[in-house]
């Protein structure tokens, strides 16, 4: 579906994005991209849209109008009345709509079709931009950090029905998001980009396995628990946590085993993507100085 390779982006001599392996986006595939802030995360989304210049090869069965992209922030006409705005964007009467009227049902919107897109709030906000894209039906679908500055909750539910809509769907998903929890259940492959360089691109699963092991059990970082996990395998994590290593149901089981018996409080993890992503970085950059 899409083929990049030997890529860049270059903006008044700096170049901002770098890709030189060749990454392989396939029909239905969900990837996450994800990267600190300057990574080059819409910077690689707006080259496959057609909106950044680049160099070298974006290789596509798909044309751009087949692309869909929702982005952080849209702005509508403020004054109009959201049914309006959308009927004018669709071109078509809501009425008689099946399928809008489906998608705002879907997503508990009838009560703002009557409000004005200034008194929106930014949940409602984000929505009406999922309705519309969401609308379009179009194999290759970009959404760009569209749950940030929305609270735990909206963003829980809004990630949720855009897992449930496309669940049986053949759409291919590519979503950037600083908000790993929410990747963890949308997505089966992690583009993991720092400083305009690809740090890694993999099935998430494996991407864990590789960098973090079988499973990881986190616990609180001070000093009586640092003494008492001291023996165990430990990566890289969050200064507040410690996470340890395990590779097999042997070694978990000591480890938990300890902590129940210590009555320390841990976490265990199969998929923690922001773990996966720290460790992939320091390797990249452990490689990188060799
Ligand atoms: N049109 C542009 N002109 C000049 N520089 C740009 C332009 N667009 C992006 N950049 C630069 O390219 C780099 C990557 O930007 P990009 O927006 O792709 O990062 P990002 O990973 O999406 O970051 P964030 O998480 O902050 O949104 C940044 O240093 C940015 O300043």
């Amino acid at each position: 579906m899409i083929k990049i390779k030997n890529m860049s982006v270059t903006y008044k001599n700096k170049t901002v994005l770098s890709i030189d392996e060749e990454i392989v986006i396939n029909k239905r595939e969900r990837i996450g991209i994800i990267g600190s802030n300057g990574a080059g995360k819409t910077t690689l989304v707006n080259a496959i849209l057609g909106l950044a210049p680049f160099k070298g090869i974006i290789d596509t069965d798909i044309s751009h109008s087949q692309m869909a992209v929702h982005l952080q922030f849209n702005n509508y006409v403020n004054t109009m009345k959201i049914k309006y705005i959308i009927e004018m964007i669709c071109n078509t009467k809501l009425s008689k709509n099946k399928k809008l009227l489906e998608l705002i049902d879907f997503f508990e919107f009838k009560e703002s079709l009557n409000k004005r897109f200034q008194n929106l709030s930014g949940g409602q906000k984000q929505r009406l931009t999922l309705i519309l894209v969401m609308y379009q039906d179009v194999p290759l679908v970009f959404f760009d950090e569209v749950t940030t500055g929305l609270d735990f909750v909206t963003r829980e539910r809004l990630v949720e029905k855009i897992e449930r809509w496309y669940r049986h769907k053949d759409t291919t998903i590519c979503m950037v998001s600083h908000y790993y929890d929410e990747l963890e259940n949308l997505v089966d492959k992690l583009l993991i980009l720092d400083e305009g360089k690809v740090v890694a691109f993999d099935y998430t699963e494996k991407l864990f396995k590789k960098y973090c092991g079988n499973n990881l059990i986190i616990l609180e970082n001070n000093e009586e628990n640092r003494k008492i996990i001291n023996n165990f395998t430990k990566i890289l994590s969050p200064e507040h946590s410690i996470a340890i290593s395990t590779n097999n149901k042997e070694e978990e089981k000591e480890v938990i085993d300890l902590l129940i018996n210590q009555n320390i409080d841990f976490k265990r993890t199969s998929k923690d993507i922001e773990l996966l992503s720290i460790n992939a970085k320091e390797d990249f950059k452990k490689r990188s100085l060799q």
